[in-house]
């Protein structure tokens, strides 16, 4: 069936009416998600107190989804967001839900995002990266693993977001790296994704940042590979979504969980097979990282974030070369500009919820991964029949490791490069 034929059907079936003009349904409301989320960076109400330990979060759910629809902020509010995380910004290093709050890993990883994606000299040097580094060496447990915070939770959010933020800001070290891999590896389940800790069930949450933590530290192949790609495949449903585990309904926030996995291993796949047939030239491979977009070379050195394609072993090569696309990328965008889509502005879950600024986050990160998931050329841009509805839809690229905007990724590797 033909896709328009087919979004008439779904629109039919959740509107109870027949579109008025194929380019309104299929439509990215660009203005409206701005208004939304330019609004709530300069005033959110008084509901929004229970996410009062949450706040370097709200500028990250609301200001990468701006760079995705390349909306440039104001410079004094830039200033003001530089500011407020700086006052959320640890003593001893590391973030806070807010000014004067304890030290957290995932309140680090949304700070230090933020300030990437923003920028500027003033955002990137405000991070305070030996105290960060010390605060990250004690948030590690004996086992290699990390918590959340002092005395906090063991999970596999905590690798991610340690691990991320680390390669990011260029601190990851043999030190902090030590034992991670291991304890990720203890989480991917018997039906193949990753769960929050060992013996646990898989969600797309974690597999997202248990796949990509294993990227960064180049030890991808301590996952059944072939069991996480059949298991993230079957999450997309009939809805065309995702959903997060096994008999759950499908959510637009996993859009991006779920759909940044399948985009990771399908960068994985290719760059294993491309890096087998340089081998026969040479023997080592070099890149900028595992799934960046930098051209990848021979060397004699190898680098220390380079993948050891030779780990992965014949028999997964073999099946990789085999498969197709892992997920279907048109479909996709379909449920997000469909049914995650608020016409006031903003995404949700599913229709009957309301909007918010995490969805509306992780529905256009996942939005940008399948307009950008069939493409082999990171230089060049998608074609039109991989971006559903008009072309003006087209985000910005994210890099699928950290979830910020590719042209913001480089520029901050550039800056922490020298530093
Ligand atoms: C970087 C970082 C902090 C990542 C967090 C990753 C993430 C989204 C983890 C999911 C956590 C979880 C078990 C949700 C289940 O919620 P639910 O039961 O309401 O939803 P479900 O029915 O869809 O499983
Ligand atoms: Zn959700």
């Amino acid at each position: 069936m033909k896709v328009e034929a087919r979004v008439a059907d779904i629109y039919r079936i959740l509107f109870g009416a027949a579109p008025n003009t194929k380019s309104v349904m299929l439509e990215l409301w660009r203005d409206q998600h701005i208004e939304y989320l330019t609004h709530g960076l300069r005033h959110l109400g008084p509901a929004f107190h229970v996410l009062d330990a949450n706040r370097p979060w709200l500028c990250y759910w609301m200001v990468h989804p701006l760079a995705l629809l390349d909306e440039v902020l104001d410079d004094d509010l830039e200033d003001d967001i530089v500011d407020f995380l700086a006052r959320c910004q640890d003593k001893d290093g590391g973030y806070g839900g807010g000014p004067g709050q304890l030290p957290h890993l995932a309140t680090t990883y949304a700070a230090v995002n933020t300030l990437v994606t923003i920028g500027s000299e003033r955002a990137l040097s405000s991070i305070n990266r030996d105290y960060l580094y010390k605060f990250m060496l004690r948030m590690k447990d004996e086992s290699g693993a990390f918590r959340m915070h002092d005395g906090g939770e063991i999970d596999v959010r905590a690798s991610y977001t340690a691990i991320s933020v680390a390669s990011l800001v260029n601190i990851l070290d043999v030190e902090l790296a030590k034992g991670v891999g291991d304890y990720i590896a203890r989480c991917q389940t018997y039906e193949g994704g990753i769960a929050g800790e060992p013996h646990a069930e898989a969600h797309g949450g974690y597999t997202f940042c248990g796949l990509a933590a294993l990227i960064l530290l180049n030890e991808a192949e301590k996952l059944d590979l072939p069991c996480l790609i059949d298991w993230v495949a079957f999450r997309q449903g009939v809805e065309c979504g995702f959903q997060g585990r096994t008999n759950k309904l499908v959510d637009g926030c996993y859009s991006f969980w779920q759909g940044a996995a399948i985009a990771l291993t399908q960068k994985l796949v290719m760059i294993i097979d491309e890096q087998l047939k340089l081998s026969y030239s040479c023997k080592k491979p070099s890149g900028e990282d595992a799934c960046g977009t930098s051209s990848s070379g021979c060397t004699s050195e190898k680098s220390s974030s380079a993948v050891d394609y030779a780990k992965f072993g014949f028999d997964f090569i073999q099946r990789s070369n085999q498969i197709g696309p892992l997920f279907h990328n048109i479909a996709l965008q379909q449920y997000i500009l469909l049914c995650a889509q608020v016409l006031e502005g903003g995404l949700r879950d599913k229709p009957g919820k309301n909007r918010d600024h995490y969805h509306s986050c992780y529905c256009l990160s996942g939005l940008s991964v399948s307009q950008y998931s069939a493409m082999t050329d990171s230089d060049s841009c998608p074609l039109p029949q991989h971006v559903l509805g008009p072309y003006s839809n087209l985000l910005e690229p994210i890099h699928p490791l950290y979830n910020v905007v590719l042209d913001k990724y480089h520029t901050a590797y550039e800056f922490f490069s020298q530093e």
